[in-house]
Protein backbone atom coordinates (compact mmCIF):
# COMPACT_ATOMS: atom_id res chain seq x y z
CA UNK A 1 0.00 0.00 0.00
CA UNK A 2 2.59 2.42 0.85
CA UNK A 3 4.52 1.52 -2.76
CA UNK A 4 1.11 2.66 -4.04
CA UNK A 5 1.40 5.62 -2.21
CA UNK A 6 4.47 6.83 -3.63
CA UNK A 7 2.98 5.84 -7.33
CA UNK A 8 -0.22 7.88 -6.48
CA UNK A 9 1.94 10.89 -5.58
CA UNK A 10 4.23 10.76 -8.96
CA UNK A 11 2.72 13.01 -11.83
CA UNK A 12 2.76 11.04 -14.67
CA UNK A 13 3.61 13.45 -16.67
CA UNK A 14 5.81 16.10 -14.50
CA UNK A 15 3.55 19.41 -14.80
CA UNK A 16 1.05 18.01 -16.90
CA UNK A 17 -1.52 15.98 -14.87
CA UNK A 18 -2.01 14.67 -12.01
CA UNK A 19 -4.10 12.06 -10.58
CA UNK A 20 -7.36 12.11 -8.81
CA UNK A 21 -7.51 10.26 -5.57
CA UNK A 22 -11.13 8.50 -6.22
CA UNK A 23 -12.05 4.80 -5.79
CA UNK A 24 -12.60 4.54 -9.02
CA UNK A 25 -9.20 5.43 -10.49
CA UNK A 26 -7.56 3.17 -7.47
CA UNK A 27 -9.60 0.24 -8.96
CA UNK A 28 -8.73 1.28 -12.38
CA UNK A 29 -4.83 0.94 -11.16
CA UNK A 30 -5.63 -1.99 -9.74
CA UNK A 31 -6.97 -3.69 -12.82
CA UNK A 32 -4.22 -1.70 -15.37
CA UNK A 33 -1.41 -3.16 -12.99
CA UNK A 34 -2.93 -6.86 -12.72
CA UNK A 35 -3.29 -6.70 -17.07
CA UNK A 36 0.47 -5.35 -16.92
CA UNK A 37 1.89 -8.04 -14.58
CA UNK A 38 -0.25 -10.90 -16.46
CA UNK A 39 0.92 -9.65 -20.20
CA UNK A 40 4.56 -9.77 -18.55
CA UNK A 41 4.65 -12.80 -17.48
CA UNK A 42 2.89 -14.10 -21.46
CA UNK A 43 5.82 -11.91 -22.48
CA UNK A 44 8.42 -13.54 -20.46
CA UNK A 45 6.97 -16.88 -20.59
CA UNK A 46 7.15 -16.54 -24.88
CA UNK A 47 10.35 -15.44 -25.00
CA UNK A 48 11.52 -18.50 -22.30
CA UNK A 49 9.98 -20.68 -24.93
CA UNK A 50 11.69 -19.10 -27.80
CA UNK A 51 15.26 -19.57 -26.23
CA UNK A 52 15.08 -22.46 -24.41
CA UNK A 53 12.39 -24.79 -25.67
CA UNK A 54 12.58 -24.48 -30.00
CA UNK A 55 13.06 -27.80 -31.55
CA UNK A 56 14.58 -26.10 -34.75
CA UNK A 57 17.30 -28.23 -35.71
CA UNK A 58 21.11 -26.96 -34.41
CA UNK A 59 22.54 -24.74 -36.62
CA UNK A 60 26.35 -25.64 -37.56
CA UNK A 61 27.06 -22.61 -35.60
CA UNK A 62 25.61 -23.66 -32.51
CA UNK A 63 27.02 -27.08 -32.39
CA UNK A 64 30.21 -25.43 -33.64
CA UNK A 65 30.19 -23.04 -29.65
CA UNK A 66 29.13 -26.28 -28.15
CA UNK A 67 32.54 -28.41 -29.53
CA UNK A 68 34.49 -24.63 -28.72
CA UNK A 69 33.47 -24.49 -25.41
CA UNK A 70 34.09 -28.35 -24.44
CA UNK A 71 37.22 -27.78 -26.42
CA UNK A 72 38.07 -24.60 -23.98
CA UNK A 73 38.54 -26.71 -21.22
CA UNK A 74 40.88 -28.13 -22.64
CA UNK A 75 43.35 -25.89 -23.16
CA UNK A 76 44.69 -26.06 -19.68
CA UNK A 77 45.47 -29.62 -20.20
CA UNK A 78 49.13 -29.58 -19.82
CA UNK A 79 49.34 -33.27 -21.79
CA UNK A 80 47.75 -31.19 -25.15
CA UNK A 81 50.59 -28.04 -24.31
CA UNK A 82 53.23 -30.63 -24.55
CA UNK A 83 52.61 -31.60 -27.46
CA UNK A 84 52.35 -28.20 -28.93
CA UNK A 85 55.05 -27.46 -27.57
CA UNK A 86 56.55 -30.60 -28.84
CA UNK A 87 55.47 -29.81 -31.91
CA UNK A 88 56.92 -26.29 -32.45
CA UNK A 89 60.25 -27.45 -31.26
CA UNK A 90 62.91 -26.04 -33.58
CA UNK A 91 65.53 -28.64 -34.99
CA UNK A 92 67.67 -26.31 -37.00
CA UNK A 93 69.98 -23.34 -36.21
CA UNK A 94 68.26 -19.92 -37.23
CA UNK A 95 64.94 -22.50 -37.93
CA UNK A 96 61.38 -19.99 -37.30
CA UNK A 97 58.56 -21.34 -35.18
CA UNK A 98 55.55 -21.25 -37.67
CA UNK A 99 51.93 -21.56 -36.86
CA UNK A 100 50.27 -22.47 -39.92
CA UNK A 101 46.49 -22.08 -40.10
CA UNK A 102 44.34 -24.40 -42.50
CA UNK A 103 47.12 -26.98 -41.61
CA UNK A 104 44.77 -29.58 -43.04
CA UNK A 105 43.99 -27.91 -46.16
CA UNK A 106 45.94 -28.96 -49.27
CA UNK A 107 48.92 -26.07 -49.45
CA UNK A 108 48.49 -26.12 -45.53
CA UNK A 109 49.56 -30.09 -45.23
CA UNK A 110 52.27 -29.37 -48.41
CA UNK A 111 53.83 -26.11 -46.51
CA UNK A 112 53.75 -27.67 -43.27
CA UNK A 113 55.93 -30.86 -43.76
CA UNK A 114 57.70 -28.91 -46.09
CA UNK A 115 59.12 -26.72 -43.35
CA UNK A 116 59.05 -29.93 -40.85
CA UNK A 117 61.52 -31.61 -43.53
CA UNK A 118 63.92 -28.60 -43.11
CA UNK A 119 63.97 -28.36 -39.34
CA UNK A 120 61.63 -25.51 -38.54
CA UNK A 121 59.26 -26.06 -35.52
CA UNK A 122 55.53 -26.01 -36.46
CA UNK A 123 52.04 -26.14 -34.97
CA UNK A 124 48.82 -26.53 -37.04
CA UNK A 125 45.43 -25.46 -36.67
CA UNK A 126 42.31 -26.28 -38.65
CA UNK A 127 38.65 -26.67 -38.09
CA UNK A 128 38.33 -29.68 -40.41
CA UNK A 129 34.65 -28.60 -41.61
CA UNK A 130 32.88 -30.13 -43.92
CA UNK A 131 33.17 -27.73 -47.22
CA UNK A 132 34.70 -31.03 -48.65
CA UNK A 133 35.46 -34.59 -47.68
CA UNK A 134 36.91 -34.70 -44.12
CA UNK A 135 38.42 -37.34 -44.03
CA UNK A 136 41.06 -36.70 -47.05
CA UNK A 137 41.48 -33.91 -44.28
CA UNK A 138 42.10 -36.78 -41.71
CA UNK A 139 44.37 -38.52 -43.91
CA UNK A 140 46.53 -35.25 -44.32
CA UNK A 141 46.06 -34.98 -40.66
CA UNK A 142 47.83 -38.15 -39.98
CA UNK A 143 50.63 -37.86 -42.50
CA UNK A 144 51.46 -34.72 -40.91
CA UNK A 145 51.61 -36.63 -37.46
CA UNK A 146 53.75 -38.63 -38.68
CA UNK A 147 56.08 -36.21 -39.17
CA UNK A 148 55.49 -35.12 -35.86
CA UNK A 149 53.97 -31.72 -36.71
CA UNK A 150 50.44 -31.23 -34.35
CA UNK A 151 47.28 -29.95 -35.72
CA UNK A 152 45.76 -27.96 -33.18
CA UNK A 153 41.34 -28.91 -34.19
CA UNK A 154 39.67 -24.94 -33.80
CA UNK A 155 38.74 -22.24 -35.55
CA UNK A 156 40.54 -19.02 -36.48
CA UNK A 157 37.69 -16.92 -35.23
CA UNK A 158 38.27 -18.53 -31.57
CA UNK A 159 40.11 -15.40 -30.51
CA UNK A 160 40.42 -17.82 -26.85
CA UNK A 161 42.58 -20.30 -28.63
CA UNK A 162 44.61 -18.09 -30.22
CA UNK A 163 45.89 -16.52 -27.36
CA UNK A 164 46.36 -19.41 -25.58
CA UNK A 165 48.62 -20.77 -28.49
CA UNK A 166 50.59 -17.54 -28.65
CA UNK A 167 50.78 -18.03 -24.65
CA UNK A 168 52.05 -21.18 -24.91
CA UNK A 169 54.83 -20.76 -27.94
CA UNK A 170 56.42 -17.54 -28.96
CA UNK A 171 55.66 -17.93 -32.74
CA UNK A 172 58.14 -16.13 -35.04
CA UNK A 173 55.49 -16.15 -38.17
CA UNK A 174 52.76 -17.26 -38.95
CA UNK A 175 51.84 -18.72 -42.29
CA UNK A 176 48.08 -18.19 -42.64
CA UNK A 177 46.27 -20.37 -45.34
CA UNK A 178 42.98 -21.17 -43.69
CA UNK A 179 39.82 -19.82 -45.98
CA UNK A 180 36.59 -20.87 -47.04
CA UNK A 181 38.01 -21.05 -51.16
CA UNK A 182 35.97 -21.95 -54.24
CA UNK A 183 34.87 -19.40 -56.69
CA UNK A 184 31.54 -20.81 -57.72
CA UNK A 185 30.76 -22.09 -54.18
CA UNK A 186 30.21 -18.54 -52.53
CA UNK A 187 26.70 -17.92 -54.32
CA UNK A 188 25.79 -20.87 -52.49
CA UNK A 189 27.14 -20.21 -49.00
CA UNK A 190 28.26 -16.52 -48.83
CA UNK A 191 28.40 -16.42 -44.84
CA UNK A 192 30.99 -18.92 -44.84
CA UNK A 193 33.23 -16.36 -46.85
CA UNK A 194 32.69 -13.48 -44.61
CA UNK A 195 33.14 -16.45 -41.18
CA UNK A 196 36.27 -17.16 -42.28
CA UNK A 197 37.92 -14.55 -44.86
CA UNK A 198 36.96 -11.86 -43.32
CA UNK A 199 36.36 -12.07 -39.53
CA UNK A 200 38.65 -14.85 -39.38
CA UNK A 201 41.66 -12.97 -40.91
CA UNK A 202 40.96 -10.06 -38.10
CA UNK A 203 40.84 -12.21 -35.18
CA UNK A 204 43.58 -13.67 -36.07
CA UNK A 205 45.40 -10.32 -36.70
CA UNK A 206 43.97 -8.88 -33.56
CA UNK A 207 45.93 -11.93 -31.89
CA UNK A 208 49.21 -11.53 -33.24
CA UNK A 209 49.69 -7.36 -33.18
CA UNK A 210 48.81 -7.86 -29.25
CA UNK A 211 51.48 -11.15 -29.66
CA UNK A 212 55.11 -10.39 -27.80
CA UNK A 213 57.09 -10.70 -30.16
CA UNK A 214 54.63 -9.79 -33.08
CA UNK A 215 54.84 -12.35 -35.57
CA UNK A 216 55.83 -12.06 -39.49
CA UNK A 217 52.82 -13.27 -41.42
CA UNK A 218 52.64 -14.75 -44.40
CA UNK A 219 48.68 -15.13 -46.24
CA UNK A 220 46.72 -16.81 -49.06
CA UNK A 221 45.37 -14.08 -51.17
CA UNK A 222 44.21 -14.92 -54.45
CA UNK A 223 44.56 -14.53 -58.13
CA UNK A 224 40.55 -14.25 -58.65
CA UNK A 225 41.35 -10.26 -56.94
CA UNK A 226 42.22 -9.64 -60.46
CA UNK A 227 38.88 -10.55 -61.36
CA UNK A 228 36.96 -8.64 -64.69
CA UNK A 229 40.92 -7.23 -65.23
CA UNK A 230 41.70 -7.60 -68.67
CA UNK A 231 45.13 -6.50 -69.28
CA UNK A 232 47.56 -10.21 -69.73
CA UNK A 233 49.63 -11.06 -67.76
CA UNK A 234 48.26 -10.03 -64.60
CA UNK A 235 50.78 -8.12 -62.39
CA UNK A 236 50.54 -6.73 -58.59
CA UNK A 237 50.20 -3.09 -59.92
CA UNK A 238 47.27 -3.79 -62.07
CA UNK A 239 43.86 -3.03 -60.51
CA UNK A 240 41.60 -5.30 -58.34
CA UNK A 241 38.55 -3.59 -57.97
CA UNK A 242 36.65 -5.71 -60.04
CA UNK A 243 35.70 -9.20 -58.23
CA UNK A 244 33.71 -11.11 -60.17
CA UNK A 245 32.79 -13.47 -57.19
CA UNK A 246 32.51 -12.66 -53.53
CA UNK A 247 35.29 -15.40 -52.66
CA UNK A 248 37.61 -13.13 -54.58
CA UNK A 249 35.93 -9.76 -52.58
CA UNK A 250 36.48 -11.26 -49.29
CA UNK A 251 39.96 -11.85 -50.30
CA UNK A 252 40.41 -8.49 -52.06
CA UNK A 253 38.76 -6.91 -48.41
CA UNK A 254 41.81 -8.99 -46.68
CA UNK A 255 44.65 -7.63 -48.44
CA UNK A 256 43.17 -4.01 -47.43
CA UNK A 257 42.79 -5.48 -43.85
CA UNK A 258 46.37 -6.48 -44.16
CA UNK A 259 47.04 -3.01 -45.04
CA UNK A 260 45.67 -1.13 -42.27
CA UNK A 261 47.23 -4.02 -39.56
CA UNK A 262 50.39 -2.99 -41.20
CA UNK A 263 49.85 0.77 -41.08
CA UNK A 264 48.66 1.15 -37.86
CA UNK A 265 50.51 -2.21 -35.62
CA UNK A 266 53.91 -2.50 -37.43
CA UNK A 267 52.56 -6.00 -38.78
CA UNK A 268 54.96 -7.10 -41.11
CA UNK A 269 52.70 -8.83 -43.66
CA UNK A 270 52.82 -10.73 -47.12
CA UNK A 271 50.40 -11.87 -49.56
CA UNK A 272 50.67 -14.74 -51.77
CA UNK A 273 47.92 -14.36 -55.11
CA UNK A 274 47.76 -18.12 -55.72
CA UNK A 275 46.93 -18.99 -59.52
CA UNK A 276 44.68 -22.23 -59.38
CA UNK A 277 46.75 -24.65 -57.79
CA UNK A 278 46.68 -28.38 -58.02
CA UNK A 279 48.42 -31.19 -57.15
CA UNK A 280 48.75 -34.54 -54.64
CA UNK A 281 46.14 -34.37 -51.65
CA UNK A 282 44.25 -31.61 -53.72
CA UNK A 283 41.14 -30.08 -52.85
CA UNK A 284 38.13 -32.07 -54.59
CA UNK A 285 36.52 -29.06 -55.66
CA UNK A 286 38.58 -28.31 -57.92
CA UNK A 287 37.71 -29.07 -61.80
CA UNK A 288 40.73 -31.54 -62.28
CA UNK A 289 40.47 -33.25 -59.51
CA UNK A 290 36.43 -33.79 -59.73
CA UNK A 291 37.02 -34.50 -63.45
CA UNK A 292 39.46 -37.06 -63.05
CA UNK A 293 36.93 -38.86 -60.91
CA UNK A 294 34.16 -38.65 -63.16
CA UNK A 295 36.27 -39.79 -65.92
CA UNK A 296 37.17 -42.85 -64.27
CA UNK A 297 33.46 -43.49 -63.06
CA UNK A 298 32.73 -42.73 -66.91
CA UNK A 299 30.20 -39.64 -65.73
CA UNK A 300 29.87 -36.81 -67.89
CA UNK A 301 31.90 -33.63 -67.25
CA UNK A 302 30.75 -29.81 -68.02
CA UNK A 303 33.85 -27.74 -70.21
CA UNK A 304 33.35 -24.44 -69.66
CA UNK A 305 33.84 -21.89 -72.97
CA UNK A 306 33.57 -18.37 -72.96
CA UNK A 307 31.39 -15.53 -75.17
CA UNK A 308 31.72 -16.79 -79.31
CA UNK A 309 33.29 -19.93 -78.12
CA UNK A 310 35.99 -18.46 -76.53
CA UNK A 311 38.84 -20.64 -74.62
CA UNK A 312 38.48 -20.57 -70.40
CA UNK A 313 42.44 -20.69 -69.43
CA UNK A 314 44.01 -21.25 -66.03
CA UNK A 315 47.41 -20.60 -65.09
CA UNK A 316 47.70 -23.99 -63.73
CA UNK A 317 50.35 -23.72 -60.89
CA UNK A 318 51.79 -26.67 -59.53
CA UNK A 319 51.86 -27.30 -55.51
CA UNK A 320 55.57 -27.75 -55.14
CA UNK A 321 56.06 -24.55 -56.49
CA UNK A 322 53.81 -22.93 -54.62
CA UNK A 323 55.57 -23.93 -51.66
CA UNK A 324 58.67 -22.92 -52.59
CA UNK A 325 57.22 -19.63 -53.13
CA UNK A 326 55.34 -20.19 -49.72
CA UNK A 327 58.66 -20.93 -47.61
CA UNK A 328 60.68 -17.89 -49.50
CA UNK A 329 58.01 -15.71 -48.61
CA UNK A 330 59.15 -16.52 -44.80
CA UNK A 331 62.47 -16.47 -45.29
CA UNK A 332 62.30 -13.05 -46.64
CA UNK A 333 59.58 -11.54 -44.29
CA UNK A 334 61.08 -8.76 -42.44
CA UNK A 335 60.34 -8.60 -38.84
CA UNK A 336 57.37 -6.89 -37.25
CA UNK A 337 58.22 -3.74 -35.82
CA UNK A 338 55.40 -3.39 -32.78
CA UNK A 339 54.99 -4.74 -29.73
CA UNK A 340 52.50 -4.52 -26.68
CA UNK A 341 49.97 -3.89 -29.96
CA UNK A 342 51.78 -0.52 -30.54
CA UNK A 343 53.69 0.31 -33.81
CA UNK A 344 57.67 1.41 -33.16
CA UNK A 345 58.19 1.92 -37.26
CA UNK A 346 57.63 1.08 -40.58
CA UNK A 347 56.72 -2.48 -41.45
CA UNK A 348 57.32 -4.78 -44.64
CA UNK A 349 54.37 -5.12 -46.41
CA UNK A 350 53.93 -7.01 -49.70
CA UNK A 351 52.08 -9.20 -52.20
CA UNK A 352 52.80 -11.37 -54.79
CA UNK A 353 51.44 -13.30 -57.87
CA UNK A 354 52.63 -16.40 -57.12
CA UNK A 355 51.53 -18.46 -60.90
CA UNK A 356 53.26 -20.99 -63.51
CA UNK A 357 53.15 -18.18 -66.13
CA UNK A 358 51.25 -20.24 -68.94
CA UNK A 359 47.70 -20.42 -69.18
CA UNK A 360 46.39 -23.65 -70.46
CA UNK A 361 42.87 -23.99 -72.08
CA UNK A 362 40.74 -26.02 -69.72
CA UNK A 363 39.61 -28.42 -72.68
CA UNK A 364 43.60 -29.21 -73.01
CA UNK A 365 43.44 -29.87 -69.16
CA UNK A 366 40.82 -32.63 -70.09
CA UNK A 367 43.08 -34.08 -72.86
CA UNK A 368 45.88 -34.45 -70.68
CA UNK A 369 43.23 -35.99 -68.35
CA UNK A 370 41.96 -38.38 -70.65
CA UNK A 371 45.40 -40.05 -71.85
CA UNK A 372 46.93 -40.12 -68.56
CA UNK A 373 43.64 -41.81 -67.34
CA UNK A 374 43.95 -44.03 -70.64
CA UNK A 375 40.01 -43.69 -70.43
CA UNK A 376 37.91 -41.20 -73.10
CA UNK A 377 35.89 -38.52 -71.13
CA UNK A 378 32.40 -38.10 -71.80
CA UNK A 379 32.27 -34.34 -72.41
CA UNK A 380 29.79 -31.44 -72.58
CA UNK A 381 30.53 -27.82 -73.50
CA UNK A 382 28.64 -25.20 -71.80
CA UNK A 383 28.98 -21.45 -71.64
CA UNK A 384 30.61 -20.22 -68.96
CA UNK A 385 27.87 -19.94 -66.35
CA UNK A 386 27.59 -16.57 -64.37
CA UNK A 387 28.81 -17.98 -60.64
CA UNK A 388 31.86 -15.74 -60.26
CA UNK A 389 34.29 -17.47 -62.71
CA UNK A 390 36.52 -15.52 -65.06
CA UNK A 391 37.09 -16.73 -68.41
CA UNK A 392 41.39 -16.53 -68.20
CA UNK A 393 44.23 -16.11 -65.96
CA UNK A 394 47.57 -15.42 -66.30
CA UNK A 395 50.63 -14.46 -63.99
CA UNK A 396 53.18 -11.83 -63.96
CA UNK A 397 55.94 -13.63 -61.79
CA UNK A 398 58.32 -10.79 -61.95
CA UNK A 399 58.37 -9.29 -58.39
CA UNK A 400 58.37 -12.83 -56.77
CA UNK A 401 60.99 -13.64 -59.21
CA UNK A 402 62.92 -10.90 -58.11
CA UNK A 403 62.03 -10.74 -54.25
CA UNK A 404 61.95 -14.40 -53.51
CA UNK A 405 63.40 -16.30 -56.44
CA UNK A 406 60.38 -17.99 -57.03
CA UNK A 407 60.86 -19.80 -60.48
CA UNK A 408 58.03 -22.19 -61.28
CA UNK A 409 59.38 -25.37 -63.02
CA UNK A 410 56.77 -27.80 -63.31
CA UNK A 411 54.46 -27.54 -66.23
CA UNK A 412 50.52 -28.87 -66.87
CA UNK A 413 51.44 -32.19 -68.32
CA UNK A 414 53.88 -33.17 -65.49
CA UNK A 415 52.20 -31.98 -62.60
CA UNK A 416 48.96 -33.18 -63.44
CA UNK A 417 50.70 -36.65 -64.26
CA UNK A 418 51.88 -36.74 -60.22
CA UNK A 419 48.60 -35.67 -59.63
CA UNK A 420 46.90 -39.02 -61.05
CA UNK A 421 49.88 -41.31 -60.20
CA UNK A 422 48.36 -40.29 -56.21
CA UNK A 423 44.92 -40.19 -56.91
CA UNK A 424 45.18 -43.93 -58.51
CA UNK A 425 47.22 -44.68 -55.06
CA UNK A 426 44.75 -43.20 -53.01
CA UNK A 427 41.12 -44.01 -54.21
CA UNK A 428 42.82 -47.16 -56.16
CA UNK A 429 41.40 -47.39 -60.00
CA UNK A 430 38.30 -46.15 -59.89
CA UNK A 431 37.02 -48.41 -56.76
CA UNK A 432 37.38 -46.06 -54.21
CA UNK A 433 36.61 -43.00 -55.31
CA UNK A 434 36.43 -39.64 -54.44
CA UNK A 435 33.20 -38.05 -52.94
O1 LIG B 1 43.41 -19.04 -58.52
C1 LIG B 1 42.62 -18.88 -57.62
O2 LIG B 1 42.71 -17.94 -56.86
C2 LIG B 1 41.46 -19.79 -57.45
O3 LIG B 1 41.80 -21.02 -58.09
C3 LIG B 1 40.77 -21.97 -58.09
O4 LIG B 1 39.65 -21.46 -58.80
P1 LIG B 1 39.52 -21.80 -60.34
O5 LIG B 1 40.65 -21.28 -61.10
O6 LIG B 1 38.16 -21.38 -60.74
O7 LIG B 1 39.68 -23.39 -60.33
P2 LIG B 1 38.65 -24.57 -60.65
O8 LIG B 1 37.41 -24.39 -59.87
O9 LIG B 1 39.39 -25.82 -60.50
O10 LIG B 1 38.31 -24.31 -62.18
C4 LIG B 1 39.35 -24.44 -63.15
C5 LIG B 1 38.80 -24.15 -64.53
O11 LIG B 1 37.85 -25.15 -64.88
C6 LIG B 1 36.66 -24.54 -65.33
N1 LIG B 1 35.55 -25.45 -64.99
C7 LIG B 1 35.20 -25.64 -63.70
C8 LIG B 1 34.19 -26.48 -63.36
C9 LIG B 1 33.49 -27.17 -64.38
O12 LIG B 1 32.56 -27.96 -64.14
N2 LIG B 1 33.87 -26.96 -65.66
C10 LIG B 1 34.89 -26.12 -66.01
O13 LIG B 1 35.18 -25.95 -67.18
C11 LIG B 1 36.60 -23.21 -64.65
O14 LIG B 1 35.85 -22.29 -65.40
C12 LIG B 1 38.08 -22.83 -64.62
O15 LIG B 1 38.43 -22.21 -65.80
C13 LIG B 1 40.35 -22.29 -56.66
O16 LIG B 1 39.24 -23.19 -56.67
C14 LIG B 1 40.00 -21.07 -55.88
O17 LIG B 1 39.79 -21.43 -54.54
C15 LIG B 1 41.07 -20.02 -56.01
O18 LIG B 1 42.16 -20.36 -55.21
Amino acid sequence: MSQMKHIDNIPSTPGKFKMEKSPYNRWRLHFSLAKLTFWSFVFLGVIFMFFFRSPSPPSPHSSDLSRRSLRTSSYDDPAWEKRIKASAKVRSRNGMSVLVTGAAGFVGTHVSSALKRRGDGIVGLDNFNDYYDQSLKRARQALLERSGVYIVEGDINDVALLKKLFDTVQFTHVMHLAAQAGVRYAMENPSSYVHSNIAGLVSLLEVCKSANPQPAIVWASSSSVYGLNSKVPFSEKDRTDQPASLYAATKKAGEEIAHTYNHIYGLSLTGLRFFTVYGPWGRPDMAYFFFTRDILKGKSIQIFEGANHGTVARDFTYIDDIVKGCLASLDTAEKSTGSGGKKKGPAQLRVFNLGNTSPVPVSELVNILERLLKVKAKKTIMKLPRNGDVPYTHANISSAQRELGYKPTTDLQTGLKKFVRWYLSYYGNGKKSAQ
